[in-house]
């Protein structure tokens, strides 16, 4: 529905010259004014002191020393707020030298006095004329470009905030201007150009996602633009651009809330630091500062302080994915269900409930190796704090009442021996400020055995205070409350379910599997160990009684690999993110944790948001691999038959056999021959991390630069890789070879979507090599 224009493009070019030139002379002007405007800063900056009157003899004087600080503060900020703008005008506009716009529509507005339509050009930012009245470039995110992603010429409307607004699109128009030249140009029609799709997607692969903002497509836009719902769940396809959507996204809400929210109020879960690295180019790409980007492991790591080593999600599966099948595996995984779920999280709820009449576990407070307040002794004060007040509260009280308690023993210290030989240790700068601070309170008498008292007992208080320091500080944060004690009384009971008298009835979800599931858990508990399932809950637990530590500055949440998250944590999340609108991205074809909610319906999002304030949009078109591997791989998933390809051809997937001890030197003549074609980034995809590592080695020998990607790795750079595939989550190639897709490596069901997501990582090739029988995912 394209048609290759070459009618006006003389005119058009003529138009790009004027406007090249045109933003030449305003990046000109824009430089001075910013090396300008920094030169103020440094001077500010510089003189800042020389430029306020310091004064605070008396009242009147220091308010107005306070007055003149403000004003150099707020002038200083000005400056710099009026920098950062210049900044960005500038490095926009740098951009659009380059590539002024790459679409056009033309609209007559319906009720318009002309007939004569206006043509809108669309490129990464916008351009007003010299009398600021006329927009010679539209942004990609002002309400009137929408129409370029939505509709093909005809009728048309779109919103702004203003309204509705209709009317006529007579032309669509698409560009591709390179250094200022056009290189090509066609009118389309509904759908933006497969042409300057296929010439996108066609490329190779790069170490940094790109922005797509040229192509948009319709179903995508509807994602960007969203400002209605609380909760958006996309639910797409591999390759259907879901993190594209959501970047784009990103700075679209940057631009729609430009002055109400900042880059540092949005946070990106990805799934793992090499994602980060990724994806973290798409923004300033876009002239936009990056979000936030963080893993849910780090999260958890930061939250958790050092109490128990946390198990990262990869060690929990790479032992799943290396251990034989017995029953043993099958109760790990009933444990990880479980303490994944809904229920799991009520089940704390009531165990909190019965915790406010009795059960919780206190440590005792020690100095010198003595007891000095019994654990017994605060919980009896705690359990004799009115039952009213919530858990967090009596914990205050507590505290309050222990940081009393604690000033009244450390008196009782004073007098102790220990506190005499500590006093003769110490320096003579200690005795000498001692001596000053005494006389200056007129405490000295002049030699005196009162003298003496006098200064043994300042010096005593001293001793003792800086020995309480750390006890007071471990009282303020609670550390009394013996954490680990209480989760691990969740599994001490075994499959006795926590009733409490009041308590809502205890439910019987609990799997077949939970005594086993108890005693595994304290196993690891006892030993310091913290799974990666029980990392929530542990935290949930522990925040229902300390008080959660909400963060309300932070407004949206992006969660991308959303499969790969529990609805205990998608609850837990929202916890801390009381105020935060979120945008889930995820596919169940690819959820690959056991914890993950791989069902379609099982939507581990539920009930997070009223109803009427959540939407889902489903992507069907997959963009990434050529549509042969499309073909290939959607036949492994249910519902495959919906994957929709984009119409970009390239070579069938291969399968290839080869002898078990030739299987580097084949994959690596594989490689070789990717490369000599011209192929930039390749991957050998191995299911576990150990079969990665083994690989590898024998690859280095025959391929010394290829690289083993760990789930360490935080750079994703173009070249060969060996990878796990649950660690090429999001990321592609231009050339993948899974390094064995036999039966004896993917066989079970639980390795569907494993399989699948590795397969789905090739952009324009995929071969397959077997030592044995194929995986029945292949039939
Ligand atoms: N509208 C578009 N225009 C150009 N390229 C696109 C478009 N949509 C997606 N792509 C490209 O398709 C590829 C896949 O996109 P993306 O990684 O966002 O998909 P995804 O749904 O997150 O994939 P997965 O779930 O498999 O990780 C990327 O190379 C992206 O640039």
């Amino acid at each position: 529905m394209y048609t290759t224009n070459n009618d006006g493009l003389q005119e058009e070019q003529e138009r790009v010259n004027g406007l090249v030139g045109l933003i030449g002379n305003r990046i000109e002007q824009l430089s001075a004014k910013t090396s300008g405007i920094r030169g103020e800063i440094v001077d500010i900056r510089r003189n800042f002191w020389d430029d306020v009157t310091v004064n605070f003899e008396d009242s009147s004087e220091s308010a107005e020393t306070h007055a003149s600080l403000k004003q150099q503060a707020e002038l200083l900020s000005e400056r710099e707020r009026s920098h950062r703008h210049t900044e960005r005008e500038l490095k926009t506009l740098v951009k659009l030298e380059q590539n002024p716009y790459f679409g056009r529509i033309d609209i007559v507005e319906e009720g318009a006095k002309d007939a004569k339509p206006d043509a809108i050009y669309l490129g990464v930012g916008s351009l007003l004329d010299d009398s600021g009245e006329e927009y010679l470039i539209y942004d990609w995110r002002a309400p009137v470009s929408s129409l370029y992603y939505d509709y093909g010429p005809g009728r048309v409307s779109y919103q702004t905030p203003a309204g509705e607004i209709r009317g006529e699109m007579t032309l669509k128009r698409q560009y591709m201007i390179r250094n200022g030249k056009i290189k090509s140009m066609f009118d389309t029609g509904m759908t933006i150009g497969d042409e300057l799709l296929q010439e996108v997607l066609g490329k190779g692969s790069d170490a940094a996602m790109k922005s797509i903002v040229a192509t948009i497509q319709s179903e995508q836009n509807a994602i960007i633009r969203n400002e209605k719902a609380k909760l958006l769940v996309v639910q797409g396809a591999a390759g259907s651009g879901k993190t594209s959507a959501a970047l784009q996204r990103v700075a679209y809400l940057l631009y729609r809330y430009r002055g109400q929210l900042s880059a540092e109020q949005i946070v990106l879960f990805s799934p793992n630091p090499m994602f980060n690295s990724y994806v973290s180019s798409v923004l300033p790409e876009l002239g936009e500062q990056n979000m936030t980007q963080t893993t849910y492991q780090q999260y958890l790591e930061h939250r958790l302080g050092e109490q128990f080593q946390l198990e990262d999600p990869f060690v929990g599966l790479e032992e799943m994915l290396n251990a034989p099948q017995d029953a043993d595996l099958d109760i790990r995984r009933a444990g990880i269900l479980y303490k994944s779920g809904k229920s799991f999280m009520d089940e704390i709820d009531r165990y909190v409930q019965q915790l406010g009449v009795s059960g919780l576990s206190f440590r005792d407070i020690r100095f010198r190796g003595k007891t000095i307040i019994a654990a017994k002794a605060i919980s009896r004060q705690f359990y004799s704090l009115e039952p009213g007040m919530t858990i967090p509260i009596r914990l205050q009280k507590l505290s309050v009442w222990l940081l009393k308690e604690l000033s009244r023993i450390s008196k009782e210290e004073q007098s102790k021996e220990w506190v005499d030989e500590a006093i003769e240790l110490l320096d003579t700068h200690s005795y000498g400020s001692a001596y000053e601070e005494l006389s200056e309170k007129g405490k000295f008498s002049g030699g005196s055995f009162d003298d003496y008292q006098s200064e043994r007992q300042f010096l005593a208080a001293q001793v003792v205070q800086k020995r309480f320091k750390k006890l007071r500080r471990g009282v303020k944060l609670l550390k009394f409350v013996d954490m680990p004690d209480i989760y691990k009384a969740l599994f001490q009971k075994g499959a006795v379910p926590h009733a409490a008298p009041g308590a809502p009835e205890a439910n019987a979800s609990y799997p077949p599997e939970w005594p086993q599931i108890c005693s595994r858990s304290l196993e690891k508990l006892n030993a310091g160990l913290m799974s990666y399932e029980d990392a929530t809950p542990y935290l949930y637990l522990k925040e229902k009684l300390e008080g959660f530590h909400t963060n309300t500055m932070v407004k949206h949440l992006f969660i991308d690999e959303a499969q790969d998250y529990s609805p205990f944590q998608f609850h837990y999340l929202k916890r801390i993110f009381p105020r935060s609108s979120m945008t889930v991205l995820g596919d169940f074809n690819q959820s690959i944790f056991v914890h993950g909610t791989g069902e379609k319906s099982g939507d581990a999002t539920s009930g997070l948001f009223p109803q009427d304030e959540c939407e889902k949009i489903i992507l069907k078109r997959s963009y990434r691999s050529t549509k042969q591997i499309v073909d290939f791989t959607r036949k492994m998933v249910p519902d495959g038959e919906e994957i929709i390809p984009f119409n970009r051809t390239g070579p069938e997937p291969a399968v290839q056999y080869v002898e078990a001890d030739r299987h580097a030197e084949q994959l690596s003549v594989r490689l070789q021959a990717w490369r000599s074609e011209g192929y930039e980034s390749l991957a050998v995809i191995c299911k576990t991390a150990r079969e990665s590592a083994e690989l590898h080695k024998a690859l280095l020998a025959l391929l010394p630069d290829i690289r083993l990607i760990q789930k360490e790795t935080s750079t994703f750079v173009k070249g060969m890789v060996v990878i796990p595939a649950y660690l090429a989550k999001g990321v592609e190639f231009d050339a993948v070879v899974i390094a064995n897709a036999g039966s004896e490596v993917y066989s079970r069901e639980s390795e569907r979507r494993l399989f699948y997501t590795a397969c789905t990582r090739a952009m324009h090739e995929l071969h397959l090599f077997l030592t044995g029988k194929p995986t029945p995912f292949l039939s």
